[in-house]
């Protein structure tokens, strides 16, 4: 089953044309990767799919629903979070209140037990600190666990995450690829926007590859990383 389904989606800025009619899939219990080089315009279509820039033209079905240009609120209540490339949380709100903002604003279903809901969520993707902690004072990779919690504390059925592993140490790497395997398990169904091929090559069941916003490949990773099309776009093509 199609978790996600996008017909043909492209989103104009002015005269540029960021995503260019894509069309892809996600399966149901997946860990799909958009991969391509930078400027590609995997964010761009991350935004359109979770509401928070809706497309030009085409279409988006999620759970077998048409839900083209829902707001972000919505596709939140209908079970599609994300985790963004600069995390911005509150930064006067301290660790655990701004889980709770996900708990309680953002959820699929109602929570009995918001504190420890939003404390199981901060544990699952091993926060390093106090959960009393402001979060102004965190550090990158800090901000990108409590990201990942905030993501987590709605529910969700399908987690969008963006670049998470980026800026990450060798053994931090290790860590993010074990807690995104362990999402998977749980139920969730994951579509990463990610350079970083040991994340890529670890994690991801298919890929999607996207250059100058047209999709370009898709198809399981071990096919699609040998995809003379796929090389091209990542390394360009030699002069005579
Ligand atoms: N709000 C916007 N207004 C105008 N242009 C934009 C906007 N957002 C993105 N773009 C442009 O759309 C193109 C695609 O950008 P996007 O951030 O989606 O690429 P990306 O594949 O995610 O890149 P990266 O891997 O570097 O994060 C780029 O040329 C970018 O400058």
């Amino acid at each position: 089953m199609n978790i996600l389904e996008t017909k043909g989606v492209t989103k104009r800025f002015g005269g540029l044309v960021a995503v260019n009619d894509v069309s892809l899939h996600v399966e149901a219990g997946e860990i799909l990767g958009l991969i391509g080089p930078n400027g590609a315009g995997k964010t761009t279509f991350q935004n359109t799919v979770a509401g928070l820039d809706p497309p030009t033209s085409g279409e988006v079905y999620f759970l077998g629903n048409k839900v083209t240009g829902f707001s972000p609120q919505v596709m939140c209540s209908l079970g599609l979070s994300r985790t963004f490339q600069i995390p911005r949380p509150f930064p006067k709100l301290t660790v655990l209140e701004n889980v709770l903002v996900s708990t309680v604003f953002g959820n699929t279903e109602p929570v009995a037990d918001k504190v420890k809901h939003a404390r199981d969520k901060l544990d699952f993707v091993e926060f390093p600190l106090g959960h009393n902690v402001l979060c102004e004072t965190l550090n990158t990779v800090q901000l990108k666990r409590l990201d990942l919690a905030r993501a987590l504390a709605s529910s969700p059925k399908l987690c969008l995450l963006d670049e998470l592993a980026s800026g990450l140490s060798e053994v931090e790497l290790e860590d993010i690829i074990a807690i995104i395997r362990k999402i998977r398990d749980t139920g969730v169904t994951i579509l990463m926007v990610e350079h970083i091929m040991q994340v890529i090559m670890n994690l991801c069941d298919r890929l999607a590859v996207i250059s100058f916003g047209n999709k370009i490949a898709e198809g399981p990773t071990g096919e699609v990383t040998k995809n003379p099309k796929v090389i091209e776009a990542y390394l360009g093509v030699e002069e005579d």
